[in-house]
């Protein structure tokens, strides 16, 4: 076991000074910025910490730093602190051709004047040091590199960054590890680290077991900053393979079958690790509450849900109504952001689960809170149902066979058919469509449609 390193950090005055200008320009175009549409006012910096010297042939900054901008007023909440970021900015004094789409700008004043700044990650001696301190469990000022130690990380793995659409960013190590690095960062557990290490301590072989990762620790407050595990050769996500069997007019109940065991299984290793709680009538007009808070700001945010405000909300009402009457459901932890694109399925046909964070726009502290496990069957159905709506011609009933198969591969494992609860089902349906909405409107606007069609149908359907 190699002995731990321990650097100094730099404390960077001025360094961010520099940068301010390229990045007010550059942070708003790249994809997991969260605060698109709002101007930067400002940034302030909360940790510096130089990995490699700067002004050497390649300079390295891990940065993490606050990112001010107008607030969107949220009724009755208390303004939220601005967002921070996680950077890893590379130096050099030009850069090579291959590195060009990573090009930040060029420094024009400041401690890094003339040097040409870049996003590291996609370059390999960057995404190198990080894998080494991990190794090393380093300590490099308030960094931190920590790893299981019953899992070994072979030296010289080659790193390639991941170009896929995703809200954080990843660099795959030799085929053998992913390393994510989340982009807007918390303080506090974070549940795709949390998760994965309960559900390994329980044997839980459909997720895959974090190896190492890397946090902050500042002035009383921790910050999770990226978690690398084993990566799964050949696999493709189920968004592609839905798709895929879209495309060539094929059914996909097997694997939507499939799919539902792999999510009962998940939930039932989650509810060993973490116990569930019984939700009665005051827990669940609180979550009702919740659901009907993020649809008015929805609605307010995204004209088009307007006119369907009222049918959906009355999927929320019946819902605690029932709790009115007496009625008590289970919660749990659970993922919370499940879809088709976070289930990865081996060549060997094997169903894993990532990418537990829960949902990007939510509150840190409300990700972690248990929820009744139909939140993520929820979030499967409507994967199907974009699947279908994603596709020209559409492929009526396509969405239907694999949301019935899912529900009935679930049952298997847990006893308990999702279906049996429809009101339940109907309000996290809803909730999620709605999240959906904002979530096109600000990221794929050309995908509005997709969500609002379940809007409608949602929205329209009244139970008998
Ligand atoms: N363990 C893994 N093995 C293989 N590929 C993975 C693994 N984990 C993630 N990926 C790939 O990386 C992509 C992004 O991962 P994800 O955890 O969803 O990141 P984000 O939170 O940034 O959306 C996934 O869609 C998948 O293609
Ligand atoms: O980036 P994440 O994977 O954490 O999730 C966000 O982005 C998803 C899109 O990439 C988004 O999912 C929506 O689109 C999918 C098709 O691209 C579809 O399968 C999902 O059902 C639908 O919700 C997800 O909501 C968002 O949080």
């Amino acid at each position: 076991m190699s002995e731990a390193v321990t650097r100094p950090a730099t404390a960077g005055p001025g360094l961010l000074a520099s940068l301010d200008p390229l990045l007010r320009t550059w942070l708003p175009r790249q994809r997991w910025f969260a605060g698109k549409g709002r101007p930067i006012t400002g940034f302030s910096l909360v940790a510096a910490t130089e990995l490699l010297p700067a002004g050497g042939r390649l300079g390295l900054h891990h940065l993490l730093v606050r990112v001010h901008q107008p607030h969107v007023p949220v009724q009755g909440a208390a303004p939220a602190p601005a967002d921070c970021y996680q950077l890893l900015i590379g130096e050099r004094e030009a850069l090579p051709p291959r590195l060009a789409p990573a090009l930040i700008g060029h420094v024009t004043e400041g401690p890094l004047a003339g040097r040409t700044v870049y996003e590291a990650l996609y370059d390999p001696r960057p995404a190198e040091v990080i894998l080494e301190a991990l190794r090393a469990r380093a300590r490099i000022g308030g960094l931190r590199f920590e790893r299981d130690p019953r899992q070994e990380i072979r030296p010289a793995l080659v790193p390639r960054a991941l170009t896929v659409e995703q809200s954080n960013s990843s660099v795959v190590y030799g085929d053998t590890f992913i390393l994510k690095l989340f982009r807007r960062v918390h303080p506090g557990v974070n549940p795709d680290l949390e998760l994965p290490l309960a559900l390994a301590r329980e044997g839980c072989s459909r997720v895959p077991a974090p190896t190492a990762w890397m946090r902050a620790e500042l002035t009383g407050e921790s910050y999770v900053l990226g978690v690398l595990q084993p990566y799964v050769q050949g696999a493709a996500d189920g968004w592609e393979l839905a798709l895929r069997a879209l495309a060539k007019g094929e059914d996909f109940g097997a694997e939507a079958r499939a799919l539902g065991r792999a999510t009962a299984e998940v939930h039932t290793a989650l509810a060993r690790a973490l116990p569930p709680v019984t939700v009665g009538r005051a827990q669940l007009d609180s979550m009702v509450d919740g659901m009907v808070e993020r649809l008015d700001a929805a609605a307010q945010a995204v004209p088009a849900l307007r006119p369907h405000a009222p049918g959906l909300r009355s999927a929320f009402r019946a819902l605690a109504d029932l709790a009115a009457e007496g009625q008590v459901w289970t919660a749990q932890r659970v993922h919370g952001d499940l879809h088709l694109g976070q289930c990865l399925r081996s060549p060997s046909g094997t169903w894993s689960l990532i990418d537990f964070e829960g949902e990007p726009a939510r509150p840190p502290a409300e990700r972690r809170m248990p929820q009744p496990t139909v939140r993520d069957v929820a979030g499967m159905l409507r994967s199907f149902d974009y699947a279908e709506h994603s596709v020209r011609p559409p492929v009526p009933g396509w969405a239907e066979t694999c949301r019935a198969a899912y529900c009935s591969g679930y049952a298997e494992v847990d006893g308990r058919d999702p279906r049996t609860d429809p009101v339940l089902m109907r309000a996290y349906e809803t909730d999620k469509a709605v999240y959906e909405v904002v979530y096109e409107a600000r990221h794929r606007p050309d995908w509005l449609p997709v969500p609002l069609s379940a809007v409608r149908r949602l929205a329209s359907s009244h139970l008998t």
